[in-house]
């Protein structure tokens, strides 16, 4: 029977950071018969969340546990380097979503030049051999080793047959596949709400208030600017309707994405900030998840004070529109 990995409706996941070769001594200890689902899963989308879900459903029928491999930096980070625009879900992000999901273990393989010099049949046969897969789940396109060489249907005889592979198809959503590289560039364009209706849930950014120009209580909207925690992707300048989340309490606000061209002509510094309603508290240096609903329009210059504060006062009751009915 599968082992009950769950306390009080909590489940418990454990997560194991993992480089290649794998070290002796962990084989020995921690190695079990288990569904493994392998995938970057950057965003965890819904088509990621289709392939985690076959695998913890797999793994239910088998009695055995279930469990998510995925790597560290994001390949493309390390192949560009330091040309990359960020993640969907930095790591503590995903291991957030993937214990909602029920996942068991969540191995988070170190990406580096070495790793993605490994052969398909020393990742099968170093990896997931020693690991003791019973079953591999991966999406249709999943490849692996040197150069992505490795495609799904070569992994069981990589594996001396011994483990069993599941494929799963493409998730579409009105035809189209739905892909981390199609919600980046529904970020970048603005189009949040594509973002959100392709990853099952609101695209959402975490870090700290950090001081700012200390203009905005001066035009009434006081702004608690963000310093992100990680490295996301940034969504495109522009105002949004947002849901933000300050000890546990959720308030409704608007945010601006930009560089304040009123303020800076050609501003190089790109600020995220909310301002929230029905809410006065001095929040410097605390923690704010930022949820973000609906795009309402582009960043503009405007000619003066009295402009900037009629147009955000306008977004303001736009935004509370926007989310009473979402
Ligand atoms: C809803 C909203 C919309 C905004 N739109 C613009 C804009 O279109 N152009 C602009 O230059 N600044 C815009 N701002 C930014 C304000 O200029 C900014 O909040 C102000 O300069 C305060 O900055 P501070 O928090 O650093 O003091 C907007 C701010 C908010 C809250
Ligand atoms: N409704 C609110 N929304 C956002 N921040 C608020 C609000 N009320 C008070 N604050 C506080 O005021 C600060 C923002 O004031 P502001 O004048 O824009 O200063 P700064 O330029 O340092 O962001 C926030 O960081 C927060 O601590």
């Amino acid at each position: 029977m599968r082992i009950p990995r769950e306390i009080a409706g909590e489940t418990i996941m454990e997560t194991i950071h993992l480089s290649y070769p794998l070290n002796e001594r962990f084989i020995e200890q921690h190695t079990r018969p288990q569904v493994l689902a392998i995938g970057q899963f950057d965003g965890l989308h819904l088509g990621h969340a289709s392939v985690i879900n076959s695998a913890v459903r797999l793994a239910g029928e088998l009695g055995l546990p279930a469990s998510v491999m995925t790597f560290h930096p994001h390949p493309k980070e390390v192949m560009k380097k330091g040309d990359y625009d960020g993640y969907l879900t930095p790591p503590e992000e995903k291991e957030r979503i993937l214990r909602e999901m029920g996942v068991d273990y969540v191995y988070i393989v170190e990406f580096n030049d070495a790793f993605s010099r490994v052969s398909p049949q020393n990742f099968v046969s170093g990896i997931l051999v020693p690991l003791q897969v019973h079953t591999a789940v991966v999406g249709f396109d999943f490849r692996y080793g040197y150069r992505g060489e490795g495609d799904a249907s070569m992994l069981r005889e990589l594996s001396g047959n011994v483990l069993d592979v599941h494929t799963v198809p493409p998730f579409l959503i009105d035809g189209e596949k739905v892909s981390s590289s199609g919600i980046r560039k529904a970020l970048q364009e603005g189009k949040i709400e594509q973002a959100n209706r392709w990853l099952g849930r609101t695209y959402t950014l975490r870090g700290t208030v950090m001081h700012g120009e200390k203009r905005g209580r001066q035009l009434g909207f006081p702004t608690a600017n963000l310093k992100l925690a990680e490295h996301y992707v940034v969504p495109a300048s522009g105002v949004y309707a947002v849901r933000v989340t300050h000890e546990g309490t959720t308030y409704s606000g608007v945010m601006n994405v930009g560089v304040k061209p009123t303020f800076h002509e050609n501003g190089k510094i790109f600020w995220l900030e909310a301002h929230l309603f029905d809410f006065s508290s001095e929040i410097y240096d605390e923690s704010l998840s930022v949820e973000l609903i609906h795009y309402i329009r582009e960043e503009r210059k405007f000619g003066s004070l009295d402009e900037l504060i009629a147009q955000i006062g306008q977004d303001a009751e736009t935004a509370k529109r926007l989310l009473k009915d979402s």
